[in-house]
């Protein structure tokens, strides 16, 4: 078995208005996994997310990545191995231009513009939208956005990538193009979704929670085709796995 790359031991988040969003959440992901992670509104799926790249601490248990635990010490060296592209991209995107946002973090760490630019523009380069780089941020559509925010994480070169909705919002067109360049990017990924049949396409293991619990990891083909299951956890049957209503096999 290959190493794992992050773990979650005994979790428990409470946020401080006294609501427990996660109790008891223990897993591990190991390298070059594709997780989904799925639940109802409200299951804890951003605060598990939040907690993995510290945006959040644990209020009992560990996170940890490699042999660090991630905590306010070690937070500079966890930042540079796990990115977060947040639910909404105009959280992640604050500077003049797309330029200066995704050269915010690389600028952060000291690398010197010469390393500095040749990580902007492989990361624009990659998610295709190197010719708006000198936009201002709020003149971009909702995919370019998108792009953009994840433009902001790659230039880090992080080794594990955490995604909250990174489809939601987008045009059928839009969807294919961001499922297409993620199927393309060799990292680790965790990605927290309603969507379904995107979690199917890009995530061998699937990992479901309900009320701030984990109550199922798994491959994905068996947990997403599992209808009482999901029907437990307020979900359903991805399009994907579904019988056609017409001639009754699977699509
Ligand atoms: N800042 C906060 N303060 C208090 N409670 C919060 C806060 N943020 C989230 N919560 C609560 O924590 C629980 C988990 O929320 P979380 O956003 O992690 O769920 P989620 O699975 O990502 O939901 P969604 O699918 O709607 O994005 C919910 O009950 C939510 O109301």
């Amino acid at each position: 078995m290959s190493h794992h790359i992050t773990e979650v031991k005994e979790l428990h988040y409470v946020y401080p208005d006294g609501l427990e969003a996660l109790s008891g959440v223990s897993f591990r992901i190991y390298h070059g996994e594709s997780v989904g992670l799925v639940g109802a509104n409200g299951a804890g799926k951003s605060t598990l997310l939040m907690l993995l790249v510290g945006v959040l601490f644990p209020s009992k248990g560990e996170v940890m990545v490699g042999e660090m635990p991630v905590n306010k010490k070690t937070l500079p060296l966890i930042r540079q191995r796990v990115g977060m592209v947040f639910q909404n991209p105009d959280d992640q995107l604050f500077m003049n231009t797309v330029y200066d946002d995704v050269a915010f973090g690389p600028r952060n760490y000291n690398l010197g513009e010469p390393e500095v630019e040749k990580r902007v523009i492989q990361s624009i380069e990659k998610v295709g939208i190197a010719h708006l780089k000198d936009r201002a941020p709020y003149k971009l559509s909702g995919g370019e956005k998108r792009s953009a925010a994840i433009a902001t994480i790659l230039s880090m070169i992080p080794d594990i990538l955490a995604m909250d909705e990174p489809s939601s919002g987008l045009d059928p067109k839009s969807r294919r193009r961001l499922i297409n360049l993620l199927k393309g990017f060799s990292h680790t990924k965790i990605i927290a979704s309603h969507d379904l049949d995107m979690v199917l396409e890009l995530c061998e293991r699937t990992m479901v929670l309900k009320n701030g619990k984990l109550v199922a990891d798994g491959p994905t083909a068996e947990i997403l085709n599992d209808a009482v299951l999901l029907e437990n956890c307020g979900l359903e049957i991805p399009l994907g796995l579904q019988n056609c209503p017409v001639c009754g096999s699977t699509k």
